[in-house]
This record gives C-alpha cells, sequence and structure tokens, in this order.
C-alpha cells in the first residue's frame, strides 16, 4: 500500500469577486496517518484548501487524488464531500438538544446497536468526554463541545479528519490539552489529520508536515523542524519564529555582512556572551515572557531582539555583548 494518502496537484481557486482571492496552483501530497497544519494569516487561502481538499469546491483547475482516486467537486455528485474523510467546522453542527451520545451515535445509523454503542463509547472515550455522555450539548463549554464535533466526525472509521481553526474557541490551558489530544488520537487511531490554524504553534507543536500558505501561494512544506530551521522565504521565519528581519545595510551597520538584500535570524540565535566576536548593545527595553526575558537591544540605529534566559540579569539602559552566531540571507 503507498505510503501518500492524498495528492494534491496543481490546484487552483479563484473567487469570481473584486479583488477575490483563492488558492493558486498548488501541489503538495500528504501521507497516510500524519498530522497536517495548513498555516499562514488571515485571508492566505487555508479553508480554500481544506474545502477543496474535502470536495466542497468547484476548482479552477488541478486534481486531488485520494488513494489514487480523482476526488470529485461539488458538481459531480449528489452529496458534495468525500465518504473518507470528515470535517469539523467552527459551528460545530451538532443537534444542540440531543445528548452527547446520540450525536455521536447518528453517524452509525447502519450499525447494529451493540457495535454502536461499543463504538459510541470508545470514542468518547478516546476524547475524553465519557463523563459528559448524557449531557446535552447545550450544557457543555465550547471546549467540550468541539471534542464532541471531532468525535462525531471521526466515529465512523473516517480516514482523514478536516479541522478549520479548532483551537478558535477554545482558552490557552484547553488548547494545549486538545492539541496534546489530536496528536494522542492520530497516533491511537491512525486517523489522518488535516488541520486549519492561523496560530502557527499549533503547528510547530503537532503537525508532522507543515504548509505554509501567503496570498494563495504555498511557500514551503515540509517537516516544522525543517521548515524553521530553513526557512525559504523571510514571511516563513517571520511567521513561525517571530524573526528579526533587518536590511543589508542595517545589517552591517551591526556587524552582520552579507552580499544578500536582507539578513534573517531568531531571537534565539542572538546569545548574550563575551567572545571576542561579541559586540555592544544598549538594552531599550525588556519584556517579561514568562521563564526568559526578550530584549529589545540598539546599536549605530538598528534594533534587534534576543532572549535573556538567566531572567532579570540585564535591565533597560545596561549594555549587553551579543554573539549572533548564525543568521540566514536573503
Ligand atoms: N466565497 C467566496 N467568494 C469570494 N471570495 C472569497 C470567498 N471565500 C473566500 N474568499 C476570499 O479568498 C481568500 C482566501 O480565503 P480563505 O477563507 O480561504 O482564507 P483563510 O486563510 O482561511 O482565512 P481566515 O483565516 O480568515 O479564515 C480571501 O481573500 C477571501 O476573502
Amino acid at each position: 500500500m503507498s505510503n501518500t494518502l492524498i495528492s494534491v496537484k496543481n490546484l487552483t481557486k479563484q473567487y469570481q469577486a473584486e479583488q477575490a482571492g483563492g488558492i493558486k496552483n498548488i501541489s503538495f501530497d500528504i501521507k497516510r496517518g500524519d498530522v497536517v497544519a495548513i498555516i499562514g494569516e488571515s485571508g492566505s487561502g487555508k479553508s480554500t484548501l481544506l474545502k477543496s481538499i474535502y470536495g466542497l469546491l468547484k476548482t479552477d483547475s488541478g486534481e486531488i487524488f485520494f488513494e489514487n482516486q480523482r476526488v470529485k467537486g461539488p458538481d459531480e455528485q449528489l452529496i458534495p464531500g468525500h465518504k473518507q474523510m470528515k470535517m469539523v467546522t467552527q459551528d460545530f453542527s451538532l443537534n444542540i438538544y440531543a445528548k452527547v451520545y446520540d450525536n455521536i451515535a447518528s453517524q452509525l445509523s447502519n450499525t447494529d446497536l451493540k457495535t454502536k454503542a461499543e463504538k459510541t463509547l470508545q470514542m468518547m472515550e478516546h476524547l475524553r468526554i465519557l463523563p459528559l455522555q448524557n449531557k446535552k450539548i447545550i450544557e457543555l463549554s465550547g471546549g467540550e463541545q468541539q471534542r464532541v464535533a471531532i468525535a462525531k466526525a471521526m466515529v465512523a472509521d473516517t480516514q482523514v479528519l478536516l479541522l478549520d481553526e479548532p483551537f478558535s474557541q477554545v482558552d490557552a490551558l484547553l488548547k494545549n490539552q486538545l492539541r496534546a489530544d489530536i496528536k494522542r488520537i492520530a497516533s491511537e487511531t491512525g486517523v489522518t489529520v488535516i488541520l486549519v490554524s492561523h496560530d502557527p504553534a499549533d503547528g510547530l507543536f503537532l503537525a508532522d508536515q507543515l504548509l505554509i500558505l501567503k496570498n494563495g501561494e504555498l511557500l514551503q512544506t515540509g517537516k516544522p523542524a525543517e521548515i524553521y530551521q530553513h526557512p525559504k522565504h523571510i514571511y516563513t521565519a517571520q511567521i513561525l519564529g517571530n524573526a528579526v528581519v533587518l536590511s543589508k545595510t542595517d545589517a552591517e551597520k551591526i556587524g552582520l555582512k552579507t552580499q544578500k538584500e536582507s539578513v534573517v535570524f531568531y531571537p534565539e540565535w542572538a546569545e548574550i556572551n563575551s567572545n571576542w566576536s561579541s559586540r555592544r548593545f544598549e538594552v531599550k527595553d525588556v519584556y517579561y515572557k514568562g521563564f526568559y526575558d526578550e530584549l529589545l537591544l540598539e546599536r549605530n540605529g538598528v534594533n534587534i531582539r534576543a532572549l535573556q534566559l538567566n531572567r532579570g540579569e540585564h535591565k533597560k539602559n545596561d549594555h549587553v555583548q551579543l554573539n549572533i552566531s548564525h543568521f540566514l540571507e536573503f
């Protein structure tokens, strides 16, 4: 069996409206069982790509293959969507007056009662919502409803789970739990997950494969660590790691030589130390970041940011020695 589950080939979809966006000539493969995160700012085309993969949108050109079979568009079948895939949208599409159990079990209408109960209970256990089974959806928090929606989407042996902004309704604590849950469920059940998020941390945390979209174009795809360390575009470094971007002139003012137009580095690549090669910077501001500080530093009129792991060590107006051991050139 081929490892590739989904292949997207030269996919283009432009909306027919003034200044309309869409996606342009996108190609990539998805491996069976992987968690794939589509990352990009608002309007970059993430939802358009997700809906196209599911077969909900009529695309202009290109094709999507699921197990080597072309995914049909909405005009080619009675009920748009792909049978082996399920999409959880931000509105969850749950019956709010029905119980949690019944919402999930409703997906197994062609199954005998015993199997139906077994599968529903098992899926509730995976999502840690077993104690909620007799509650009505209307009595649940946003995060709990989200879990029910995911359980409902997965219970009927779904092969691909499509999640549109799955963490938009939940607070930071629950978000961390849900992210870990999705990662765990994917590895326990073997389901392939494709999720859309505007928060790059989601992708870095849980994805096997990241896709970075900008203005409808796929800038880069690959493993999160690979893309983080070797971004092909300045935008990717900015969105993933809040990178410092300097023009050639500014880079040279702080002692970084380049033949290219820009120099890019992550704040953690700027190391505070007093080696011979270190340069003096003035601390302009200190931002509290929890277990570390971010320093806003200045030298010859150029501002950069660096991390201070030893919290509180250097304060505003102090001078520090900095060694930028590694940087990228664009
Ligand atoms: N039905 C539509 N008709 C016209 N333009 C649309 C339509 N749907 C989306 N667009 C436009 O296409 C572009 C991509 O939209 P899409 O919803 O795919 O982006 P997104 O990255 O998911 O954004 P967000 O994070 O805000 O949901 C945007 O410029 C959007 O305004």
